[in-house]
């Protein structure tokens, strides 16, 4: 029996859920083929959970910074039953009302490729479901944590974001290798819920090695502060867990070894690709499937493919799926009535200008567009300003010894903002003002105008522009 729909979404992640409600939107039925949850790793196991778990461990941190508060120790276990509730106990039942409102059809089951048009689900309880596309196929099947072949890694049953995000205790002793984002988080999560020892190793020079690096040096003298053990250069050779479930021992590149209960791979993640038929439309099986702006899958005859989300490996965020989701499903209901589908909305034209992102640790690190040493390799004709934001009243007033910094990457020739990274507690909120002066490629003299309220940590903005010279 085969089925079918306009368009075929496989995956029902931020990115996938997106593209079926815009294409229902523009007129088109839909189905959306999920293996797992509806919602994707985004509400289970990765940004929702780990926000939930951040929270309370930054709060503690700001009220001790706030004299005539008191801080009382963390409870973990109200915090676990926080995040669970906050991943609905891991149940979908509402996340696919919400898919059958839009209205789209959904299906769970792997779904795979099995040439042009044409998707196979395998069904959970065995047997097989074909579905066929009149319009398009849209892959939306998110990454995977990778684990490095490292020497007893694999065999010593490592934690990836998936148990670190659903623990149900928090180990005594953590190690956690890498120092990217999920790394950094994660750390400062399971340190402030309890584990006595975290101890990060990280292989490069600083945290967050894609960001400016003064974000990364100011979160590691955080860390430090807090007790975490950040290991800088240092490698992992080898890995010994003897019993499952018992001591791990990593063997490192320089000084003794770690011994931990458990080990945290945080080293980033790759496409969800693997069994998903990319062989029987002639794409290769073991990289990002690669887009075109309208989020068209290059090199497919007629067109008909697409990919969103972090399985195009443009940018692995749930806002910058969601983006590419809407601009997907709206291209697609345009080219499916042979209308124009060159409009502005129909390109993720803000993929490749770096996207916003936050990292929720304490301080925060918030940061949009170029660092300054992209923007100089990209050829721009650069200047940058930086500030200290603890000499703005407004973080001032937010607490003690509050310390944080921003820096504004500036093109010279069209006297526009390329970057900007701010770090700082409380800045989470602030980054949206910078992506909209990045994107919208404001003027500065314009931005000059933006008058920030008085006393908010938004009054950098006026500092940076008078530091630049305004
Ligand atoms: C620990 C952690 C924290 C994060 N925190 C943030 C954050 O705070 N903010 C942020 O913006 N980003 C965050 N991210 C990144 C974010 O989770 C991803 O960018 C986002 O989930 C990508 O959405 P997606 O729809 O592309 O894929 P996913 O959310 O991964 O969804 C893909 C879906 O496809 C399904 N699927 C896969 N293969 C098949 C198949 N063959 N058949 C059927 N279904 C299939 C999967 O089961 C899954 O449900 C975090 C990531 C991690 C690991
Ligand atoms: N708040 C957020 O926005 C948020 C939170 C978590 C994750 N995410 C997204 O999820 C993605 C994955 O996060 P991630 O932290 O896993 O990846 P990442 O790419 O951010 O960091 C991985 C780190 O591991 C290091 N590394 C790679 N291979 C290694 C090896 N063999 N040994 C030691 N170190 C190694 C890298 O140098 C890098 O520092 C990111 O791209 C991020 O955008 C976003």
């Amino acid at each position: 029996m085969s089925d079918e729909y306009d368009v075929i979404v496989i995956g029902a992640g931020p990115a996938g859920e997106n593209v079926a409600d815009r294409a229902v939107r523009g007129g088109l039925s839909a189905v959306i083929v999920e293996e797992r949850l509806a919602g994707g790793e985004c509400s289970y196991w990765a940004c929702i959970p780990s926000k939930a778990l951040l929270r309370p461990v930054e709060l503690a941190a700001e009220v001790s910074r706030v004299p005539g508060l008191e801080t009382t120790p963390i409870d973990t276990r109200a915090v676990l039953a926080r995040r669970d509730e906050a991943v609905s106990g891991y149940d979908d039942a509402g996340q696919v009302r919400w898919v059958e409102s839009v209205p789209a059809a959904f299906v769970r089951g792997r779904g795979r490729l099995d040439g042009p048009r044409r998707v196979v689900v395998d069904l959970p309880g065995g047997g097989e479901r074909v579905l066929t596309a009149r319009h398009a196929v849209v892959l939306a099947t998110g990454s995977v944590a990778s684990v490095p072949p490292v020497p007893g890694l694999r065999e010593a049953k490592p934690w990836t974001s998936h148990e670190v995000t659903a623990a149900a205790s928090v180990p005594g002793r953590l190690a956690v290798i890498g120092g990217g984002v999920v790394g950094c988080e994660m750390a400062q999560a399971m340190h402030g819920l309890g584990a006595r020892r975290t101890t990060m190793l990280v292989r490069g020079g600083g945290l967050l090695d894609r960001m400016e690096p003064f974000a990364g040096e100011l979160l590691a003298e955080s860390f430090k502060e807090s007790g975490i053990d950040v290991r800088l250069r240092t490698g992992v050779e080898r890995v010994e867990r003897p019993e499952p479930g018992g001591e791990v021992t990593l063997h490192l590149s320089q000084g003794p070894p770690v011994v931990a209960d458990e080990v945290l791979v945080a080293t980033g993640r790759k496409p969800a690709v693997r069994g998903l038929g990319l062989e029987t439309v002639g794409l290769p099986q073991d990289r990002p499937v690669e887009v075109d702006d309208s989020l068209r899958a290059t090199g497919v005859a007629d067109g008909w493919l697409y990919a969103v989300g972090d399985v195009n490996g443009r940018n692995l965020l749930t806002h910058m799926g969601k983006y590419q989701g809407r601009a997907c499903g709206d291209v697609i209901a345009a080219r499916a009535a042979g209308a124009r589908d060159d409009l502005p909305a129909m390109r993720a034209s803000a993929d490749g200008a770096g996207p916003p992102q936050v990292v929720f640790t304490d301080p925060q690190i918030c940061s949009v567009g170029r660092t300054e040493a992209a923007a100089r390799e990209a050829g721009f004709r650069v200047r940058a300003v930086e500030y200290d934001l603890a000499s703005v009243s407004g973080a001032y007033l937010l607490g003690d010894g509050y310390r944080g910094r921003a820096k504004a990457v500036v093109d010279e020739d069209r006297g526009v903002l390329l970057g900007v990274t701010f770090a700082g507690p409380g800045t989470a909120e602030l980054l949206h003002s910078a992506t909209v002066a990045v994107i919208g490629e404001v003027p500065l003299e314009r931005l000059w105008h933006a008058v920030p309220s008085f006393p908010t940590v938004s009054e950098v903005w006026l500092r940076l522009l008078e530091t630049y010279g305004l």
